[in-house]
């Protein structure tokens, strides 16, 4: 983008950002783990619902999670965008850039101020027979040796008594710590996600990943919660459910990076519901591959699909409710050098404005020795970031 301008952060500037993600027909919001840079993306000249055209542009999106398509939706099927204003906020400077020469001050004074209602939900459709469905995976996964572990998702659908407003939606992912914080809005619809899980990033050649996988809950005070803590690092269920991310991965990028840093165990990401296993991977890549080659490649992990991926897939396919759309999916953003970061949708929700009606997701990874009333319990947990977030809309 040739027009850049940089200047220090103001105090409106960050309001004014989130009104302008409601405003625009196509919009996106990228926020790091650690809160200290954001990325919004404003309109739209290019759209497409596969990067691979992207690679030498500023763009966001998400891609979805398989081939199978969701009827009546455009976001779902994988959609991505070169913004027509790009803004990257850190704590201290504000960047705007753009193809067009525009006066950046006055074009964001001109982003109308939103007035949201209360928003209120009034029916739950939940997956009543998920712990079932869950019981006989187990059993499958007992007398079949060759299938090993699969990640199995659950919905809930909520009605909602309004449109809601990203601009104040947005206010309570603050509470959710230490995740990562994506929105993809297009036209009636938007993903919304406050994920722990990084699938990739890529800066100068560098490549940094990991395996997020092994759950257990928070305690509730300290020394609980590093109990918890050291029970799930003890747990073999959850290591092995662990190690086969790290293996995959490590297997996966072989052929694509020159050198790759594993750690031998695991360590603790906790965010504001579930703890799990963390094992951080960086490693340097060969300059023939881009970021959109490596995610084609790591995608799905089995963190979010299963072992053998193939088998686990099918499975998936067969027996979750309706297909994924973008859930457990890579979404983010590609910078204009080959690199920038995904993320991974889960904690996520996709709404649709017309139809008021918003779609949560989580999911579980099963493996033989899983019990299907606390894997129940631990998509219940997962789904509670989303529930969260309504119930701090309308505070
Ligand atoms: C699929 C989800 O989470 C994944 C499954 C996990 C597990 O089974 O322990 C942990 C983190 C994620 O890799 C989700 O949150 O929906």
């Amino acid at each position: 983008m040739q027009y850049n301008y940089t200047r220090l952060v103001n105090d409106k500037d960050e309001q004014k950002l989130y009104e302008a993600l409601d405003s625009f027909e196509t919009s996106a919001y990228f926020r790091t783990r650690d809160a200290t840079k954001a990325r919004f993306g404003f309109g739209a000249t290019v759209t497409t619902d596969t990067a691979e055209l992207l690679q030498d542009d500023i763009a966001f999106g998400g891609r979805s999670f398989d081939e199978q398509k969701i009827k009546n939706s455009t976001l779902m099927n994988g959609f991505w965008f070169v913004p027509r204003i790009a803004v990257t906020m850190t704590q201290t400077t504000i960047t705007f850039s753009s193809d067009e020469s525009l006066d950046f001050d006055t074009w964001l004074a001109q982003i109308p101020n939103m007035k949201a209602e209360m928003v209120h939900v009034i029916s739950v459709d939940d997956e009543t027979d998920w712990a079932d469905r869950t019981e006989k995976l187990i059993s499958t996964l007992k007398s079949k040796q060759t299938l090993k572990k699969v990640v199995f998702g659950r919905q809930q659908i909520l009605k909602l008594s309004n449109k809601l407003y990203l601009s104040r939606l947005i206010r309570g992912l603050s509470s959710q710590n230490n995740t990562y914080h994506f929105i993809l809005k297009h036209q009636d619809e938007f993903y919304i996600s406050a994920t722990p899980e990084r699938l990739i990033k890529v800066a100068d050649g560098h490549l940094t990943t990991g395996a997020v996988a092994g759950t257990i809950q928070r305690g509730d005070n300290e020394q609980d919660d590093m109990a918890l803590g050291k029970l799930l690092l003890a747990s073999h269920k959850n290591r092995q459910e662990h190690q086969y991310v790290v293996e995959n991965i490590q297997q996966k990028l072989q052929a694509m990076t020159e050198k790759l840093t594993v750690p031998a165990d695991p360590i603790l990401l906790k965010t504001q519901q579930v703890q799990h296993l963390y094992t951080p991977i960086i490693g340097e890549i060969d300059s023939q591959y881009t970021l959109v080659h490596l995610m084609n490649q790591l995608h799905p992990t089995p963190a979010l699909g299963g072992v053998p991926q193939k088998e686990a897939l099918a499975y998936i396919q067969d027996y979750e409710r309706t297909p994924r759309g973008l859930f457990a999916s890579p979404m983010g953003y590609l910078d204009a050098e080959q690199g920038g970061e995904l993320v991974v949708g889960i904690r996520a929700m996709h709404v649709n404005q017309r139809s008021h009606q918003a779609t949560l997701f989580a999911g579980a990874g099963i493996v033989s020795d899983s019990t299907a009333a606390q894997e129940f319990k631990e998509t219940a947990l997962k789904l509670k970031a989303m529930r969260q977030l309504l119930k701090d809309y309308s505070i």
